[in-house]
């Protein structure tokens, strides 16, 4: 039996201390008890809302981050020791410095509304359950290995460094899964004031709707200055990998964001949804505001939006799903089965070729020399801007309206036709197999000039016949590493979000992923 009375009592609580801290608090939305629907807390629309409606707003000190925090006041130097950490380990020294506070935290009342265990994000999976989630490419993202790291960084090292040994103790390894896994779930990325000055004075243009990390996402704010959700340990290491070869910004490494991940109370009252999402935590120099997107009927659920996430993104940092699907969804294809693909690509139809072919281990050269160069090539560096680093990824996303990523579709072509070419010339390929791996070998400059022209076809438009059966191919092999139950439509997704079985989530996001592939 849920505990109504202490879950209500610190809802009600937790107003009080809203309408002492927060500069505004519609009268039209109430904290509403969603448990019956699996959703924990929520908003509710008390009264009809207009679009653009203030629904809530608090001034910067309000929300917890390292320049509002205790920890950073009780020694002169903690501000800075706290920015020379990352934006994640920052926080969780602060937020966790707080809870230890108890009622002597200024947040006190808003912890009792934040979970202390029953999380359901993919942290919290043993190996068995995960095995229900072979073989989306999302097990590679839970971080637990990065994640007790850091434990082991912060704890006692950090503690003692800030002047707050008592702080090692009361931050078990089990407590700090918990406040970790809090910040994965309700944290934001708060624009810092000077970036709203310089977005709102033009002198910086950000898009719209997009979110900085897309899609290996952050419940960060997009760059509409709105909010989104926040971000997860691997996508901040990878960061700072970036940055290790810049000795400037060792120190400092917060100073040099444009934003604070910051526990913004209330706006992480709100639950999401992709398709329903109405509200969106904006910000001004000094203040936060949520405020409607659309008009909201009395009666209906307020709705933030955490990312452009599909499903296996929204169980691995949410712990929950949406039904049928997220609008954002995506499978992933390994370069492993790209790989798979051109190794079994029959260079000659000839059988004594093809077994002179083999001793040469001809196939297994082209391929890794072939991704060499791809990987190196200056002029795929120079030409595809909007593509980050080299096309050779460790997998590439497709999407549900059966778009390719850029990467994937620049690389099938160049593969596709150089293999073509192989196949055509028995002589001229055992010629070019000499050079493979030697620079200024005719082998390299074929494979370069292809590139161009494989480029010039793709900027105008064309995908050769060869790239879109190899494509086929690879996505055909793709669905056949799914469960056979999955594939065949033996597995229906429940039309109904409920207490479901860690197997059932699982089934729902593989599900979603073969519609993506089959798409
Ligand atoms: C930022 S919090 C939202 C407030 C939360 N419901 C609470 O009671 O504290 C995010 C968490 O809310 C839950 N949640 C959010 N949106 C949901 C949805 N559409 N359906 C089910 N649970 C949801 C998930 O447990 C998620 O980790």
């Amino acid at each position: 039996m849920p505990d109504i009375t202490s879950f209500t009592e610190n809802t009600n609580k937790f107003h009080t201390w809203l309408s002492e801290n927060f500069e505004k608090l519609s009268p039209k939305i109430e904290i509403a008890d969603l448990r019956d629907t699996n959703q924990g807390r929520g908003l509710i629309a008390k009264q009809d809302i207009e679009e653009d409606e203030v629904l809530f707003e608090m001034s910067r000190d309000a929300i917890l981050n390292i320049e509002t925090s205790q920890l950073s006041k009780i020694n002169p130097e903690n501000a800075e020791k706290l920015n020379n950490l990352t934006q994640w380990e920052s926080l969780i020294l602060v937020l966790a410095y707080e809870m230890m506070l108890g009622s002597e935290s200024k947040w006190s009342p808003y912890f009792d509304v934040l979970p202390s265990g029953g999380f359901n994000s993919l942290m919290f999976w043993n190996d068995e359950e995960l095995e229900h989630l072979k073989p989306s490419r999302v097990l590679s993202r839970i971080g637990k290995k990065e994640a007790e790291e850091m434990y082991h960084k912060l704890v006692p090292g950090q503690c003692e460094e800030l002047g707050v040994p008592e702080l090692a103790k009361f931050l078990t390894l089990e407590k700090f899964h918990v406040v970790a896994s809090i910040i994965m779930s309700y944290s934001f990325d708060v624009d810092r004031p000077e970036e709203v000055d310089l977005v709102e004075n033009g002198e910086l243009e950000k898009e719209t709707d997009e979110l900085e990390e897309a899609p290996e996402v952050e419940p960060t704010e997009d760059d509409d200055k709105e909010d989104n959700s926040s971000s997860n340990i691997e996508d901040e290491d990878e960061e700072e990998e970036d940055d290790d070869d810049e000795d400037e910004e060792q120190s400092n490494i917060i100073k040099n964001d444009t934003f604070l991940k910051s526990m913004v109370p209330l706006a992480d009252t709100l639950n999401a949804n992709t398709t329903l999402f109405n509200a969106t935590l904006k910000y001004t120099n000094h203040k936060l505001s949520m405020t409607a997107t659309k008009p909201i009927p009395a009666g209906s659920q307020i709705y933030n939006i955490y990312g452009d996430l599909p499903n296996s993104e929204i169980l691995r940092k949410y712990g929950y799903i949406e039904l049928p699907n997220s609008q954002h969804e995506f499978a992933e294809i390994p370069i492993e089965l790209v790989k798979q693909h051109y190794l079994k690509f029959p260079l000659s139809k000839e059988s004594k070729h093809a077994s002179a072919l083999e001793k040469l281990n001809a196939s297994q050269k082209l391929v890794d020399g072939v991704l060499e160069l791809i990987d190196e090539s200056e002029f795929l560096d120079m030409t595809l801007v909007d593509c980050e680093g080299s096309i050779v990824i460790e997998s590439y996303e497709v999407f549900k309206d059966g778009e390719v990523l850029l990467e994937l579709t620049v690389l099938i072509t160049v593969l596709s036709t150089l293999f073509r070419a192989f196949q055509s010339d028995f002589k001229w390929l055992k010629k070019l197999l000499r050079g493979v791996g030697k620079e200024d070998s005719e082998f390299e400059s074929f494979v370069n000039r292809t590139i161009m022209k494989c480029y010039q076809l793709i900027e105008d438009g064309m995908l050769n016949r060869g790239a879109l059966d190899d494509l086929h191919a690879i996505l055909d092999a793709r669905l056949k590493q799914y469960p056979e139950e999955i594939v065949n439509g033996g597995f229906e997704v429940p039309e109904q979000y409920g207490d479901f079985s860690k197997e059932k989530l699982a089934n729902i996001v593989l599900k979603n992923e073969v519609d993506v592939l089959n798409c």
